[in-house]
Parts: C-alpha cells; sequence; structure tokens
C-alpha cells in the first residue's frame, strides 16, 4: 500500500450509548486487534455504500446484539495512529433492544466521570472531555496508562 493511500482516514461510526441514569457504555477492545484490551466506545468501520447510522446499526448489532434507536450525530474527530487514520464519527445513542452479548468477548462497562476502567483507546479522551464540558465536570476524566 501506497503512504498515500495509508494516511486516507477510514471512517469509523461509534456509539456512545446514554442510559437514563447518565451512564454512558464502554467495552474493551478485542483480542487480536490493535490496542486489544484498551476501553473504547463500540463502533467499527463503514463499509462500502454504509451511512454512518446504518454501520453503527450493523456494528452494535453484530458486537452486542442490540437494536439500537436513532443515533444522534453528535462530533466528528480524526485521530492519527502508527496503524491508521481514521474520521471518528461519535452519535448518541438512547435508545437500544434487545439483551447485551458480548459476542467478541470483550467486556462492557456503564461509566460516568471520572471513568474507571484503564487503560482507555487515546481517540476515546477527547470524548471524556467533551462529556466533562456538557456536565459541568472539573477534574481528570480518567486514569492516564
Ligand atoms: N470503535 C471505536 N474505535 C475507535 C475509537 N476511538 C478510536 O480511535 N478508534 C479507532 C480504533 C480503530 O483504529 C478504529 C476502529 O476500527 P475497528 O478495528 O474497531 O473496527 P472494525 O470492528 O470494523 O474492525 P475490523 O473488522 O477491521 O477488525 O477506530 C472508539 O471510541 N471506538
Amino acid at each position: 500500500m501506497s503512504e498515500a493511500s495509508e494516511r486516507t482516514p477510514v471512517d469509523v461510526a461509534v456509539g456512545v450509548l446514554v442510559a437514563p441514569d447518565g451512564r454512558f457504555l464502554l467495552t474493551s477492545r478485542p483480542e487480536g486487534k490493535v490496542y486489544a484490551g484498551h476501553w473504547e466506545f463500540p463502533g467499527g468501520k463503514l463499509e462500502a455504500g454504509e451511512t454512518v447510522e446504518e454501520a453503527l446499526r450493523r456494528e452494535l448489532h453484530e458486537e452486542l446484539g442490540i437494536t439500537i434507536g436513532p443515533a444522534e450525530p453528535w462530533k466528528i474527530e480524526l485521530m492519527d495512529y502508527p496503524h491508521a487514520r481514521v474520521r471518528l464519527h461519535f452519535c448518541k445513542v438512547y435508545a437500544w433492544q434487545g439483551e447485551f452479548e458480548m459476542r467478541e468477548r470483550q467486556q462492557m462497562a456503564w461509566q460516568t466521570l471520572p471513568v474507571e476502567v484503564v487503560p482507555v483507546l487515546p481517540g476515546t479522551v477527547p470524548v471524556l472531555a467533551w462529556f466533562a464540558e456538557e456536565r459541568g465536570f472539573t477534574g481528570a476524566t480518567h486514569t492516564a496508562a
């Protein structure tokens, strides 16, 4: 792969599931993926022809076994990793149906600020800062790995 195509951003749909009590869902990256064991918001790459919402609905069904209601676009963030450049489309989701099943043997944790699980994925850190701003939370949002 040429350097230029390696650095073309890959679009990723990411779900920020918010429960009625304000807690949000983090999941750990499965074994075998880059950053395995790091905590993130669940989601994955768009497939050809998919919208962000379609990709999110598919990914959360594949990974967590749930069917999401509407996905509300929230923020877009570009991240440069050594392995890839990704454009993260964070969407808030307030409604879903079905029981959670960790279909990739990942772990899940409902969290609030400050986040207790460690380590969090670098691409997750800005989201915690947006939550802090929204919620008037001051102080460290997470424990640095
Ligand atoms: N799901 C998710 N991915 C994130 C977040 N922050 C962040 O930088 N990323 C990055 C990590 C990965 O490079 C990319 C997502 O790709 P992935 O490998 O999880 O997606 P996928 O499930 O489609 O994977 P695969 O089929 O290619 O194995 O986005 C986040 O909060 N959630």
